[in-house]
């Protein structure tokens, strides 16, 4: 059966981050995940996960100055000293509240500076992270994003997070597969997904178009989880989508799976 973990980044945007923890533990959900709560100090993260009985899935690493519009620094020539910090930082946080995965968003493409540069840039720095990550037991994950919600964002397809893999050479680099952006970059969802599951780490998912729940466009979801629990899937399923009407109103695709995990 699938384990669901609320991206509380996306859902429960009605409600201020930290409430988010309560909501998403009210409405089910084992897990959460978020893109990064660097602004908050560890001890109220762990409380929170401790008082609603969640696990930490996921998180990033730092990905620079997100209110700026940055996406990620890892693929940038220039920030390699901050990349560096920037894992001390997430094992820190890793550390404190049990999460086991990271994922490292590669950045938007800097002007003027050339893809195989940029590609060497990012390599290296995942060759930094990469065994240092996993003498913490944390796993590293690289996530393709598409261009049209991120434009210009490095790493875009299942081929370029190969590419990276075979020159990075650290056993310790998995894939986040995100259903959603897949669809988007290259489709072909479940040939793709059980072709690579042996390196993939975490998984995400959103409807196509539009960014919503399960069951609101084009992705056969019900046959997904099926094929995730067929092929032995034991990670967390991320729930990273933005809600068509309120978060708990929206979450009848979630109904089966909750009832059967109380
Ligand atoms: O798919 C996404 O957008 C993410 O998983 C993320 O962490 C960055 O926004
Ligand atoms: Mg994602």
């Amino acid at each position: 059966m699938p384990r669901f973990s609320a991206n509380i980044s996306m859902l429960y945007p009605e409600l201020p981050f930290l409430d988010r923890f309560a909501a998403a533990a009210s409405d089910g959900f084992k897990a959460v995940e978020y893109v990064g709560a660097y602004d908050q100090p560890t001890a109220v993260l762990v409380d929170l996960l401790q008082e609603h009985g969640l696990t930490q899935a996921l998180f990033n690493l730092p990905a620079g100055n997100w209110a700026a519009g940055e996406r990620g620094i890892a693929c940038h020539p220039d920030r390699v000293a901050e990349f560096r910090e920037s894992v001390d930082k997430a094992i820190e946080y890793a550390k404190a509240n049990g999460c086991t995965q990271v994922n490292c968003l590669a950045g938007i493409a800097p002007a003027g500076v050339a893809r195989a540069e940029l590609e060497s840039v990012l390599a290296e720095n995942l060759r930094y992270a990469a065994p240092r990550l996993a003498a913490e037991g944390i796993m590293l994950l690289l996530e393709p994003i598409n261009t049209r919600d991120m434009p210009g964002f490095l790493i875009n397809s299942t081929d370029d997070y190969e590419r990276i893999a075979a020159a990075v050479g650290h056993e310790n680099l998995y894939l986040q597969y995100d259903f959603y952006h897949m669809q988007i970059v290259q489709g072909d969802l479940i040939p793709t997904f059980q072709r690579l599951q042996s390196r993939i780490g975490h998984v995400q998912i959103a409807d196509h178009p539009g960014r919503h729940e399960p069951g609101t466009g084009e992705i056969n979801y019900a046959n997904i989880f099926k094929v995730l629990d067929e092929a032995g899937y034991s990670g967390w399923v991320g729930a990273e989508y933005r809600p068509k009407a309120g978060t708990s109103a929206g979450l009848g695709w979630f109904e089966t799976w909750r009832s059967a995990a109380r």
